[in-house]
């Protein structure tokens, strides 16, 4: 490199590690206290045979703390030594030297996924700031709908425009949607402010005009996503586009439409399956040694990503391992309350732990990827057998000759596309038959055994040996949209959870097989989210025993009387202490520790239960576990609720039973048990059984006013109420009627 200087550097976060160093060691302490005391209170009940009927409850409670405390363990290295990234793109070499980059877009049902807001994903990826002959566009159209196909020829034509305006004016947001609802003042430097005015004022016409083409596509057209079509790839230019009035295309990136083929009897492995027809059908195009991946409604935010990126891939003390750069999740649409936890906060520090050990994992989206560490071509001699090869990637001789880094392929310079061979080439390599009997999916591409497959192509690859590194610039690099009703956030999770549960359940469970092929503590990060849908064992214990004993005024914990009484509230507070902590570090306010806290134990006893139950019954062959998009049409009343951080808790009964059986039952307990202590005067023997239920119906308020309170559509529905109140009856009843016949 010419220039000496480095393109990034780095630093620890010294009062970050300090504090979760000590934190740590302190904490741990205190949870081996809380295992003597439950140990010690466990023999005395089973030696002193005092009550039997006891031991349960107690068993109970205790293998709930170690849920809790194994996954705190589990969490620690994440927090081990967290490291900040900055680069420098102005110290990258001259164009003419980056390396060629591949953006690839995936989208899957337009009914689900306005194609509007996928355009705009489009365009803004055709707006990076890259040399354009060094930037190609892949849009992957899983439901190869006639829709996408006619939109993004709509999206070349407006971008024939826009990008060259973008460049221009050096425009920071190269989404137009997004671009156009902000006010950014103008253009630096060399262009008077006016002309500025006058071609906004033209390209915003351009842009309302391409919205309205794009309203009566989807009015005319059948947006049917279809299981079943061939494959077709096409790239987009004026030869089989609409002719405009410009003759900038040879300016522009290339832009690539692909429906792979769908055969209802073939697996199609979602996304992950898409992903690796990109890559194969985009190695005979461009074949750029590095890919960006973006889901269909992050668009990118900044344009420099490209180049950020390029700042760590071409540093040569980190180019030989560096597998990926994740840049985080970001999204637009999150409101000031942020009532569900859009944001997804408490991942992105953790990233910043991971990026200090071998660095964080694959998250779907908003990551640069070298192709060669999805190639595993690492593992290849030159002068390996062809029928190796082919047993590994398929029968496309072309495709083999790609893997190798000096291959380039024809396309680029001729652009000429209709070439009879490389069509069939194309057709053979999008055919939802090339995969079978290959090692796509297993040890090549985009890994189809978990529907993470994010999660788990990554892990293959840290186990690979690859690394990678986490970039969180100040200025969000790419922006989406987060679920904006509990239900479908919940479905989403109940899908991320369903991926992480087979991987923790199979063969390739982070502390076996990670164990085995990473350092412990960078296995320990991975199972830490494979593992943590238990905690819905923990919290459903939680959430019941210590309720139904404080009724009958029998005590699980120790009394404030006890030094072990400090033992638990120290647990607890410090647990507590810490989130804040974190959370004022990152930037946000005590609403956020409380929204926090309630998504979580509203997810673990909705998502993290049904996922384990899905992925169990998936293993005994009794299911299938599936990729549905999330939901991404916007309902105007539910966005409407969301933005005044009012719950919409209209969700399937089967999310809000459990929610709100479980809010009465720890409502109606707080009260009798503390109508009871009340009489009994046994205050220091039932202080923590009656705080937990106090914490989890204060908390949880928001339920209360939806069941009782709110009379509007987002209220939980008075059927559901119904059968909650008479749910929890039942098990009071029950565990009433167990306890008269052992009293008898
Ligand atoms: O069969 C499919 C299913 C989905 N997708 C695309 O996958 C992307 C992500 O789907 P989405 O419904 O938005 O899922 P999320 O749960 O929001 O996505 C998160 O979780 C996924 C699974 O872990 C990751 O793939 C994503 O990158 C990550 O943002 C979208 O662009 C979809 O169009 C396909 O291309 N084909
Ligand atoms: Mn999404």
């Amino acid at each position: 490199m010419e220039n000496s200087l480095p393109l990034n550097d780095w630093h620890v976060r010294k009062t970050h590690l300090i504090i979760n160093r000590l934190h740590a060691f302190v904490h741990g302490i205190a949870l081996l206290a809380l295992f003597y005391y439950r140990l010690t209170s466990l023999t005395e009940i089973i030696i002193e045979n005092k009550d039997t009927a006891l031991l349960l409850p107690h068993v109970l409670i205790f293998i709930s703390e170690l849920i809790l405390s194994f996954i705190w363990l589990l969490s620690q290295p994440s927090k081990w030594k967290p490291i900040v990234r900055t680069v420098y793109p102005e110290r990258l070499p001259g164009d003419e030297k980056l390396p060629s980059i591949d953006v690839f877009v995936c989208t899957a049902d337009p009914t689900k996924e306005p194609c509007l807001e996928v355009m705009n994903t489009v365009i803004s990826a055709l707006a990076l700031d890259y040399p354009s002959d060094k930037l190609a566009v892949y849009l992957s159209d899983d439901g190869g709908s006639l829709v996408t196909f006619q939109a993004i020829k709509q999206a070349w034509k407006f971008s024939k425009f826009w990008v060259p305006f973008c460049r221009k004016y050096k425009v920071k947001i190269g989404c137009p949607e997004a671009y156009f609802l902000t006010d950014e003042s103008g253009p630096d430097g060399k262009f008077s402010s006016s002309q500025f005015v006058i071609e906004k004022k033209a390209i915003q016409k351009r842009y309302e005009e391409f919205k309205d083409s794009l309203e009566e596509i989807v009015a005319k057209t059948s947006s049917f996503a279809s299981r079943d079509h061939r494959p077709a790839i096409e790239v987009i230019s004026d030869a089989n586009g609409e002719r405009t009035d410009t003759d900038n295309e040879e300016h522009m990136p290339l832009l690539v439409y692909v429906a792979r083929e769908k055969r209802s009897s073939q697996p199609h492995h979602f996304k992950a399956g898409a992903l690796n027809v990109l890559l194969r059908v985009s190695a005979m195009i461009s074949n750029s040694p590095y890919i960006l991946v973006l889901d269909c409604d992050m668009y990118c935010n900044d344009p420099s990503s490209a180049r950020q990126a390029m700042c760590l891939h071409l540093d040569p003390k980190l180019s030989r391992k560096l597998g990926f750069v994740q840049f985080p999740q970001k999204f637009y649409n999150i409101s000031e309350t942020d009532i569900y936890d859009g944001q997804l906060r408490y991942i992105w520090p953790r990233w910043e732990g991971l990026d200090g050990l071998r660095g964080p994992i694959l998250s779907g989206t908003c990551f640069y990827i070298k192709r060669e560490a999805l190639h595993g071509t690492k593992k290849f001699q030159e002068d390996v057998d062809l029928v190796q090869l082919k047993k590994c990637f398929g029968t496309s001789n072309e495709f083999i000759k790609s893997i190798y880094r000096n291959y380039k392929p024809n396309y680029p310079k001729e652009r000429n596309f209709s070439d009879d061979a490389l069509q069939k080439e194309l057709q053979l390599l999008a055919s939802c038959r090339y995969d079978n009997d290959t090692k796509w999916g297993k040890e090549v591409g985009f890994r189809y055994f978990a529907v993470v497959e994010d999660y788990f192509t990554g892990f293959n690859l840290h186990c690979e040996g690859w690394i990678s590194v986490y970039l969180q610039p100040s200025r969000s690099a790419f922006l989406g949209a987060s679920p904006i009703s509990l239900n479908e956030l919940l479905v989403q999770n109940t899908r991320w959870y369903v991926g992480l549960n087979q991987v923790a359940m199979s063969r390739f469970s982070p502390l076996v097989y990670g164990l085995m092929r990473m350092p412990i503590s960078q296995s320990m990060c991975y199972a830490e989210f494979a593992y943590s849908p238990i905690y819905f064992l923990a919290l459903y214990v939680l959430a019941i025993i210590p309720q139904l004993f404080l009724v009958q005024g029998i005590s699980l914990y120790p009394e404030v009387s006890s030094p072990f009484f400090v033992v638990f509230s120290f647990v607890f507070l410090s647990s507590q202490l810490k989130h804040v902590q974190e959370i004022f570090s990152t930037g946000h306010s005590m609403r956020t520790w409380s929204n926090e806290q309630r998504i979580w134990m509203m997810k673990s006893l909705t998502s993290y239960s049904y996922a384990t139950l899905e992925a169990v019954m998936e293993k005994f062959g009794l299911t299938k576990a599936s990729f549905l998009p999330t939901n991404k049409v916007v309902d105007d009343e539910q966005a409407k609720r969301y933005q005044m951080g009012i719950y919409d808790f209209q969700a399937p009964a089967l999310f809000m039973v459990p929610l709100c059986s479980l809010y009465i039952l720890n409502a109606a307990s707080f009260i009798i048990g503390f109508g009871r202590i009340l009489q009994t005067q046994k205050w220091g023997e039932m202080l923590i059984q009656a705080f937990i239920p106090l914490f989890a119906t204060i908390l949880h308020l928001p339920l209360l006013e939806g069941m009782v309170l709110r009379k509007d559509k987002g209220g939980v529905s008075a059927s559901v109420s119904l059968l909650s109140a008479i749910i929890s009856s039942a098990v009071f009843s029950q565990f009433f009627f167990k306890l008269l016949v052992r009293i008898i």
